[in-house]
């Protein structure tokens, strides 16, 4: 069973895209791109209903064939199968706002240099709140996860305690969004961490998290018994 001791594994260690662990995983990758275009298509398009509907009984089709295979619910089964990697790497593969798997995840890109954190990430029209512009709840989560990241240059991580995000402008869809981040206080099992979101070079959104490092062990967090 995976443990608490820390692991080699560490995709924040520059810009580059780390490689998935297997072929299995590089091909669930190419899905998961595929269904993201898909979902931006659908949100972009006018088809005919005739059209609509046959996509979906092809879409069904397709996924009761997929869903027939061996299942393993959430990252945790994953890793327990020890077949597919360990924890660190199964989020990569299927955290909801970065993982390269999951198409829902607008993959967002994190990296740290030295104490400073870095970040890019692009949403299409699937991620749209305002007209043109991204949904304020996509912004949150990308700065919650970037801030959860950045943690990391503090020496410890934990789970967001508390998150304040200032909108200053809207934040644009189809535009490549760059974040920096660091860490401003560490007090005992507390991170405090501060990050911009940034479009074109100007700030869109600030913020700031506070992360715990929890007392209690991962193994009793998040391993069912
Ligand atoms: C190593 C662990 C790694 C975890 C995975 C890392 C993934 C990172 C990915 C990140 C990206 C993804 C991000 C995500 O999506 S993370 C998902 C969103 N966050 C959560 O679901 C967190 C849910 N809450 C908890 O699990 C626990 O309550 C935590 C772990 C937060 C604390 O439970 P614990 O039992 O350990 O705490 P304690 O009672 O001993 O209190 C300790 C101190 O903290 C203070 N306090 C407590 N709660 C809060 C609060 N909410 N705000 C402000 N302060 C708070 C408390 O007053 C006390 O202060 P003091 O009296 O000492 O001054």
């Amino acid at each position: 069973m995976p443990d608490d001791s820390p692991s080699t594994f560490n995709p924040f260690a520059s810009a580059e895209i780390t490689p998935p662990v297997s072929s299995h995983w590089a091909a669930k990758r190419e899905l998961a791109q595929a269904l993201r275009e898909l979902s931006n298509t659908l949100v972009t398009s006018a088809p005919s209903e005739e059209l609509l509907k046959q996509a979906s009984a092809t879409i069904s089709e397709l996924n009761k064939a997929l869903a027939n295979s061996p299942r393993y619910y959430g990252s945790q089964e994953f890793a327990n199968t020890q077949e597919h990697g360990s924890r660190g790497e199964l989020n990569y593969e299927l955290n909801a706002i970065g993982g390269l798997s999951n198409p829902l995840s607008p993959g967002l890109n994190m990296w740290l240099e030295g104490k400073l954190a870095f970040g890019k990430v692009k949403c299409g029209y699937a991620y749209e709140g305002p007209p043109g512009f991204v949904h304020g709840g996509y912004v949150a989560a990308i700065l919650d996860q970037f801030l959860g990241m950045a943690q990391i240059a503090g020496g410890q991580s934990g789970m967001t305690g508390t998150l304040h995000v200032r909108y200053l402008r809207p934040t644009p869809l189809n535009t490549d969004l760059d974040l920096r981040g660091s860490v401003d206080r560490v007090d005992g099992r507390k991170t405090v961490v501060t990050a911009e979101l940034l479009a074109n070079g100007e700030v869109t959104a600030r913020s700031e998290g506070l992360f715990i490092r929890p007392s209690n062990t991962l193994k009793e967090m998040f391993e069912k018994d």
